[in-house]
């Protein structure tokens, strides 16, 4: 899947919200819960929708919040599998 342009993932800024762009290439969110195991239920989602798709975050759980970056490593960057997978975990979260 080729890597979008700069402009492109700017644009796909504008429904991502809550995500950053770091380096030019990563997009990255935290996501905060009430309750450890309720992080911990989230991770493990994304983790089975990351192997259904054959592409994988970075994953950081620091107590109740948990930190996920997309990006494509073959790439170099931000594909549409990134966007699909970045829009994934804000539904799963309950944020449109
Ligand atoms: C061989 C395998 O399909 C590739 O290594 C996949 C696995 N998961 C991946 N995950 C991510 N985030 N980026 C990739 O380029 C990637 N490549």
């Amino acid at each position: 899947m080729a890597k979008l342009s700069d402009a492109d993932v700017q644009s796909s800024l504008e429904k991502l919200t809550e995500w950053e762009l770091e380096q030019g290439r990563t997009l990255k969110r935290q996501f905060k819960f009430d309750e450890y195991l309720v992080g911990i239920d989230f991770v493990r989602q994304v983790a089975n929708q990351a192997e259904a798709k054959d592409h994988h975050p970075h994953i950081v759980i620091d107590y109740k919040t948990v930190t996920v970056k997309w990006t494509s490593w073959d790439e170099g960057g931000i594909t549409e599998k990134d966007l699909s997978l970045a829009k994934y975990c804000d539904e799963l979260y309950g944020y449109k």
